[in-house]
């Protein structure tokens, strides 16, 4: 931050004490004061990381030709995101309504049994919730241009993270989507972490204005104080609950509603009489919280001058576009109210693709940094964000980072050379798809036959840059599986190929021991709509085992070791000796760090490889009680090989006892994944619920209170968690929601521990 705009900062803190007695412009806005004050505390670290951020951005807008600025000035690529049910795929399918991309508005779980274009998949239709983010584009027309949009919904449950991910990994912009009566809930701070990993900035959108109990500033207070991110409310609502019919932009002081059968009508009013104080003040608040983030509204604030509405719009943009702040529109998908503003406030406030910074390695020159240009005259970069199994085969989603994609061209993926040839192009309409000769830079698409795995990236072939991958959450459960008929037997191993390519958060393997091939994934939901996918998509009716929970071992103290592995009775012999500790790594476990400092060559490092694979192989299935090992170092430090004898698979297998007969010396423990768990539910039930948590050995972290509805937050192991959604429901007559996410990985009651120990050992002593 430069030193000008920290002192018109502080002056503006300062001005803003005096404003409730001495500016009557500002005096309603006293109650916000202290929360503002925060924001302007921690504005600091936002502003300066995006402040570099913006000089390199300004730097590609010069190599940027006018077609390309031209062209990408009328490109958005946003997503949909929110909790749980708060209503996207409703908020979307008005979207595709009013930008004329479909014909008649279809509800989620609708009478019509159509169901929402988004949602595709019947499974989806059925059960009401959206499991993969779906594509689409549509056209808007503001000011008399018109705009591209490539749009993802993406799907609520935490099961389905990974589609969050990667739809938020390959957009510039998001719209928030927040329920008026529930305000932000637990799934909503995930998404906002999300978000904020991607660097992605977002309008908010506060839904369901129509049903009681809606209370949208109350909800965006919520925004400010759990997420943390400065936020005002650019419309106020007429009329609440069943009577909405509309909203208020406050900016151009001018009232919306929305008319006709579906709401396409807009009918523009001057502010109704009795709004007109609220619209006032919250106006005032909106400046005031700009004042905050923008250093020409500042500068205004200071010279106590209110900015014209072009100012406004203009200091909405830069803020968020910078992640200092996130405007608030209102309205109700379902009753179609407010939601063409939402289509205008992203023209108005999301940028394009040349206003985002986007990075790649260089991996030709030391992996370094590179950054990527959005102009067709550039060699072509894309990234495989997403694959799906098609009608015509493999679909792969790309982002065009550079250059252009063309129908008939090649390109070639980095990570394993292969040059393919692209010989169809499409856009995706959630499940159909539009034929396209090109696409170009800052684009969306899909394209057919090409192999390569989700987060591949493609280049012209003479670049060797790679995209930096998405973030890829551990499992957490697990269960066996296999098809009831052996005739089944192929399609099952082809679906589950599928699976995996498509989902990396969902993980297949064969354990050797029970010779069962067990699935592992985010949540029982995620696990058990792959079976019920099996079923109807290919076929195949499975019996599944219990639903397991994916411990985890580690050490509590270091160990060392000296071992010999010797056969030397006859035929071939093997010898190894290795020699080294063991000890806990320092970062909390989040992973298994193998080294080796042998001296003098005394063992070879071709001995010293298989070493690894034998540490790495063992860490797979650990020592304890047979699960994955984590926050582990092994130092192999010395050891002996013999002339003949010595080999990789002696080496190997001296590694893994080694390993083996330390680990049960260092005090090993089981550690559980510890799930932060979200319930709400009416008030009448709070008691009911605390019950249930304490049963499971929850420990309460937060609870709120409202007018109707409490929510509590709570961490609890997984273990206990299984058949949750059933007790909930016993216990609050059906009327109680919850969420589940990992949280992290903690010991294990001792006698869980010993009980898990006993139970393997048990399956070991059956095996001999
Ligand atoms: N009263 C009211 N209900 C709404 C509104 N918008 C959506 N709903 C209802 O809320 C429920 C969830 O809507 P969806 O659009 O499926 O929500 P979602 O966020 O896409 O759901 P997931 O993708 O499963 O997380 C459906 O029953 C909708 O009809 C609204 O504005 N008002």
């Amino acid at each position: 931050m430069s030193f000008a705009s920290a002192t018109s900062r502080t002056a503006v803190a300062s001005r803003k004490l005096l404003s409730t007695s001495f500016f009557p412009f500002f005096s309603r806005c006293g109650a916000n004061i202290t929360s503002n004050l925060r924001f302007f505390q921690t504005g600091k670290s936002l502003r300066d990381s995006y402040d570099e951020e913006k000089k390199i951005i300004d730097q590609i807008t010069t190599k940027l030709s006018p077609t390309d600025t031209a062209s990408l000035s009328r490109l958005r690529n946003i997503g949909i995101s929110a909790h749980i049910d708060s209503g996207k795929t409703t908020f979307t399918e008005r979207v595709l309504y009013y930008t004329g991309r479909i014909k008649a508005i279809h509800e989620v779980r609708g009478r019509d049994n159509v169901g929402a274009k988004m949602d595709s998949m019947d499974l989806e239709r059925e059960k009401g919730i959206t499991i993969q983010s779906a594509a689409t584009y549509c056209s808007w027309d503001k000011d008399g241009k018109s705009y591209h949009y490539n749009l993802i919904d993406t799907p609520g449950h935490i099961d389905f993270t990974i589609e969050v991910e990667r739809a938020l990994r390959v957009l510039d912009g998001a719209v928030l989507v927040v329920c008026a009566v529930s305000g932000v809930q637990s799934q909503t701070v995930t998404v906002d972490r999300q978000m904020r990993r991607y660097n992605v900035p977002r309008i908010t959108f506060i839904n369901k204005m129509d049903r009681m109990g809606a209370n949208p500033f109350k909800a965006i207070e919520q925004l400010n104080k759990k997420l943390r991110i400065p936020a005002a409310a650019i419309q106020v609502p007429i009329g609440a609950e069943s009577e909405l019919k509309g909203v208020v932009d406050i900016i151009s002081r001018e009232a919306i509603y929305n008319e006709g059968d579906n709401g396409e009508i807009l009918r523009k009013t001057p502010v109704p009489e009795d709004l007109v104080d609220l619209v006032e003040e919250k106006r005032a608040l909106l400046i005031e919280t700009l004042a905050d983030v923008d250093d020409e509204i500042a500068e205004l604030y200071l010279e106590e001058k209110e900015p014209t509405e072009k100012q406004i719009h203009a200091a909405i943009r830069r803020a968020t576009i910078a992640r200092k702040f996130t405007p608030v529109l209102m309205g109700s998908a379902l009753a179609n109210t407010g939601i063409q503003s939402v289509l205008d406030s992203v023209v108005n406030y999301l940028p394009d693709p040349s206003e985002v910074l986007n990075t790649g390695l260089d991996i030709a020159n030391k992996e370094s940094k590179v950054t990527l240009v959005p102009s067709v005259k550039e060699p072509f970069v894309g990234l495989a964000f997403k694959l799906e199994e098609g009608k015509y085969g493999q679909l792969t989603y790309i982002r065009v980072y550079q250059g252009k994609l063309k129908k008939g061209g090649y390109i070639t993926n980095v990570k394993t050379g292969k040059k393919v040839k692209v010989s169809r192009l499409v856009r995706m309409h959630s499940n159909d798809m539009e034929d396209v000769n090109e696409v170009g830079s800052g684009e969306i698409c899909a394209t057919f036959g090409i192999d390569c795995s989700s987060g591949d990236t493609f280049t012209d072939g003479v670049l060797n840059y790679s995209m930096s991958s998405m973030f890829v959450p551990d499992a957490v459960i697990s269960l066996s599986i296999k098809p009831k008929s052996k005739d089944s037997a192929t399609n099952f191993s082809k679906a589950l190929n599928r699976f995996t390519k498509e989902d990396p958060t969902f993980r297949v393997r064969f354990d050797n021991e029970s010779k069962e091939t067990i699935i592992s994934g985010m949540g029982e939901l995620h696990l058990e709509i792959y079976v019920e996918r099996m079923k109807r998509e290919y076929n195949v009716e499975c019996e599944t085992g219990r639903p397991q929970v994916s411990y985890r071992e580690t050490i509590t103290v270091p160990a060392e070791f000296d071992y010999t592995h010797k056969k030397q009775s006859g035929g071939a012999g093997q010898y190894a000796r290795v020699m080294g500790n063991i000890s806990p790594t320092s970062d909390n476990g989040t992973e298994n760090i193998f080294r080796s400092q042998v001296v003098g060559g005394r063992i070879p490092d071709k001995y010293l490889v298989a070493c690894q694979k034998g540490f790495e192989e063992i860490c797979e299935k650990g020592p304890l009680v047979g699960h994955k090992v984590l926050g582990v170092n092994m130092l192999i430090n010395d050891g002996a090989i013999h002339a003949v004898d010595s080999n990789e698979l002696s080496f190997k297998t001296a590694t893994m006892t080694a390993f083996k007969n330390s680990f049960l010396q260092a005090q090993p423990v089981v550690l559980e994944p510890i799930m932060n768990v979200s319930v709400t539910s009416p008030n009448e039930f709070q008691g009911n619920v605390i019950g249930l948590l304490n049963k499971l050995t929850a420990v309460i972290i937060d609870t709120e209170n409202g007018q109707d509805e409490f929510t509590i937050t709570a961490e609890c192991p997984l273990n206990g968690l299984f058949g949750f959604a059933t007790s909930l429901r016993a216990s609050t007559q059906g009327k109680g929601e919850f969420s589940l996410e990992f949280k992290k990985y903690a010991p294990t009651l001792p006698q869980i521990q010993k009980q898990l120990i006993s139970e393997f050992q048990k399956k070991q002593e059956q095996k001999k």
